[in-house]
């Protein structure tokens, strides 16, 4: 569950709360709307007009929540139903009381199930076999370590891992960014954060990319300004290597020339499974509920979510994978973004986000029963769900 920041609430009373909502939130009407009215309104046009009278905010990625917002506002509690922190000014919420969550781990499954689905269409599309190459996990946290335990269940043993945090606290088997840096593949996984001691702003510079080696790629799905963007472009136009980039500096106007460079282009949708939006809902739902000293329980959204079924043409775990994270299909939509006017990219971005097509996590796909005992045991070990019992009558 969210570690809750700040004091619970005042009202004793149990008055209906005023709750505004991105209304990219699935599971609202079964989860908060119990507890008061929802608005829902676009969290990227929200403004500090929206909250005259709120006094919980539901957010996303795309709302900075700052003083601008909420200042003046009622709003004493924020939860944002994401991973990622960059968009809530963390410091002005605390000194102004006001008690604020997020949803760690929440689509950390599908963030980490999609980077490996745009690192194995970047390998089939640049003609490489990744069990020939060295990766380098930047980042060891929740969605970082899934990627490592899929490359390995993969069968891909070269991966190096660096996270100084982590290993400050103890933990082994880390390694240096120097030896990152001689990787042929690198894949982020960090929070963008300016301060600290070790801020990951433009983590990836100029410095770093020349060091790599050539015809190296680079994936990156954690957020676009943990990349300099323009030294990155310099290095694609330069031949130097290659990028498969989920997240854009600018977001939601990327720079076209960036997606054109990029072997493969998606609009910030890794962790947009199902899944793992439900499960934001769910987990910002129970954190709510302790800060109204209730019962933390909440609704079984995610049992109701349907299944998917693989093809019984699969023939391979990579087909599996890309079945199930629609990377090629993704890339294709934010290519045609590029023949859009400056202003339409940022709608468009945003529209391909909005109306992404519902997808499950590998564990909402069930395995076809015919399939070679020696890839379901691999489709297993990548938490495909190779356990249901398939009713369907069978002809002939
Ligand atoms: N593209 C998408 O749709 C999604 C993107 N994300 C992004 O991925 C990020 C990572 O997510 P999680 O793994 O769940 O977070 P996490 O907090 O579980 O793990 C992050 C890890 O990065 C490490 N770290 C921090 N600074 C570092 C540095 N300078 N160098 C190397 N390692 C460093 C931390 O010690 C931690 O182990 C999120 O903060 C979010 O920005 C998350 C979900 C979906
Ligand atoms: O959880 C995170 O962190 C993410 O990056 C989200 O999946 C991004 O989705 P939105 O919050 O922008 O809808």
């Amino acid at each position: 569950m969210s570690q809750v920041y700040g004091e619970g609430p005042s009202n004793a009373d149990e008055s209906p709360l005023r709750i505004v909502a991105d209304a990219n939130i699935p599971g609202l009407d079964t989860t908060f709307a119990q507890h008061g009215s929802v608005t829902r309104l676009n969290g990227r046009n929200l403004t500090s007009a929206d909250l005259r009278t709120a006094d919980i905010l539901l957010v996303r990625s795309v709302t900075r929540v700052d003083a601008r917002l909420l200042d003046d506002t009622p709003v004493r509690f924020v939860a944002s139903a994401t991973i990622g922190t960059d968009h809530l000014d963390r410091d002005w919420l605390d000194r102004n009381g006001v008690t604020w969550i997020h949803a760690p781990g929440c689509n950390a499954d599908a963030a980490a199930q999609y980077s490996v689905a745009m690192l194995l269409l970047s390998a089939r599309r640049l003609g490489f076999e990744l069990s020939q190459k060295t990766l380098g996990v930047v980042g060891h946290g929740n969605v970082g370590s899934r990627v490592g335990y899929l490359l390995n269940a993969l069968g891909i043993e070269s991966v190096r891992i660096y996270d100084p945090p982590l290993a400050e606290a103890g933990q082994s088997e880390f390694c240096s960014m120097d030896e990152i840096s001689r990787c042929d593949i690198i894949s982020l996984h960090v929070p963008l954060t300016r301060s600290g001691r070790w801020p990951t702003f433009h983590l990836i510079d100029r410095d770093f990319l020349r060091r790599l080696p050539a015809g190296a790629l680079l994936v990156n799905s954690s957020r676009g300004d943990v990349v300099h963007g323009e030294a990155l472009l310099r290095w694609l136009r330069a031949g130097k290597g290659h990028a498969a980039l989920d997240v854009w500096p600018g977001e939601p106007r990327p720079d076209p020339e960036l997606i054109r460079a990029a072997t493969v282009a998606t609009p910030h949708v890794a962790g947009y499974s199902l899944d793992g939006k439900y499960r934001g809902t769910l987990c910002i739902y129970a954190a709510f509920r302790e800060w109204l000293g209730k019962d933390p329980a909440a609704p079984e959204l995610l049992r109701t979510l349907p299944p998917r079924h693989l093809p019984e043409a699969t023939r391979t775990a990579a087909d599996a994978i890309l079945a199930a994270c629609p990377v090629e299909q993704d890339d294709a939509a934010m290519r045609r973004l590029t023949e859009a006017t400056a202003t339409e990219i940022g709608t468009g971005f945003d529209a391909l986000r909005a109306g992404y097509a519902p997808r499950r996590d590998f564990a909402g796909w069930q395995v076809p029963t015919e399939l070679p005992q020696n890839l379901k045991n691999q489709l297993r070990a990548l938490r495909f769900d190779t356990d249901f019992i398939d009713l369907t009558p069978k002809t002939g």
